[in-house]
């Protein structure tokens, strides 16, 4: 394993000792491009947010290796964002530079021109004054990505960017996430989109709770695996036995 790689041991992940993710283990690269794959409740969301030290683990390890806390980038599912709070998109962008300038400094003149280049780069030029509320949704998904790029993480996570996003966005924003990756970045992506992961994600983690597959995407998104997968969800019991994981709250 290299140092950077984020290694996965055995991590289940549980909710109320039921688990969503359940016995994986498996490396992301430095540097590498992961789609997250899986039917409707395979635990992808909650693996990226394990991921980004947001959930406990019921049993098992991440390590992140040289990947601190700020290095990280989330970007949630769109639905998981109230846009009725009045920000401008601006404000939106700089929120990107907070981990690197601190909470409470005044923002720099360099971090509101590098807001504005990131704002353009997303093919937004001259939208800094807009209130959030008022934009369409894939302009929206553009803000975000801007905020990302400002915010300069080593390992970016994103839960379901392409949803309800038009062609020509989607197109965009995969540049976007082309040129994180030739810069080295890690990249995991929940997608749902198979042909759209085939085309532009060179590695999947194919998840049904329990992993599926995970290495090359030519060898993991074949017809047998996605199969496995669907058939795997098909038999989920949501009223099934609790996990017999060990229970962490009384360590
Ligand atoms: N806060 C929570 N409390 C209880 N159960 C939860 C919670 N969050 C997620 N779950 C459950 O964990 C399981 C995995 O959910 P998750 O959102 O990770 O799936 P997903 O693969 O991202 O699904 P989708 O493709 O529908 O977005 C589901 O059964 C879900 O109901």
């Amino acid at each position: 394993m290299s140092p950077s790689s984020i290694h996965l041991q055995d991590v289940t992940i549980a909710f109320d000792r039921h688990p969503a993710v359940h016995h994986l283990s498996g490396s992301f690269v430095p540097g590498s491009l992961t789609a997250i794959v899986g039917p409707n409740g395979a635990g992808k969301s909650t693996l990226l947010r394990a991921l980004m030290n947001d959930l406990p683990l019921a049993s098992g390890r991440i390590d992140r290796g040289h990947v601190m806390p700020t290095d990280i980038g989330y970007l949630p599912q769109a639905a998981d964002i109230d846009r009725r709070f009045p920000i401008t998109v601006g404000d939106v962008v700089l929120l990107g530079s907070w981990r690197q300038a601190g909470a409470f400094r005044a923002v720099s003149e360099g971090s509101v021109s590098e807001a504005r280049r990131a704002l353009s780069s997303v093919g937004l030029t001259g939208f800094e004054q807009r209130l959030i509320g008022t934009l369409s949704a894939g302009q929206f998904q553009r803000v975000l990505f801007a905020r990302l790029l400002l915010q300069n993480a080593k390992l970016i996570l994103l839960d379901e960017p392409f949803t309800a996003i038009d062609a020509r966005t989607t197109h965009d924003l995969l540049q976007v996430v082309r040129r994180w990756h030739q810069d080295g970045r890690t990249v995991i992506a929940v997608l749902h989109d198979v042909e759209q992961v085939r085309a532009h994600f060179p590695q999947t983690l194919l998840l049904a709770r329990e992993p599926v597959a995970w290495g090359p995407t030519a060898t993991t998104m074949t017809s047998d695996y996605l199969m496995r997968a669907r058939l795997m969800a098909e038999r989920w019991d949501e009223t099934a036995a609790i996990c017999d994981v060990p229970d962490q709250s009384a360590a």
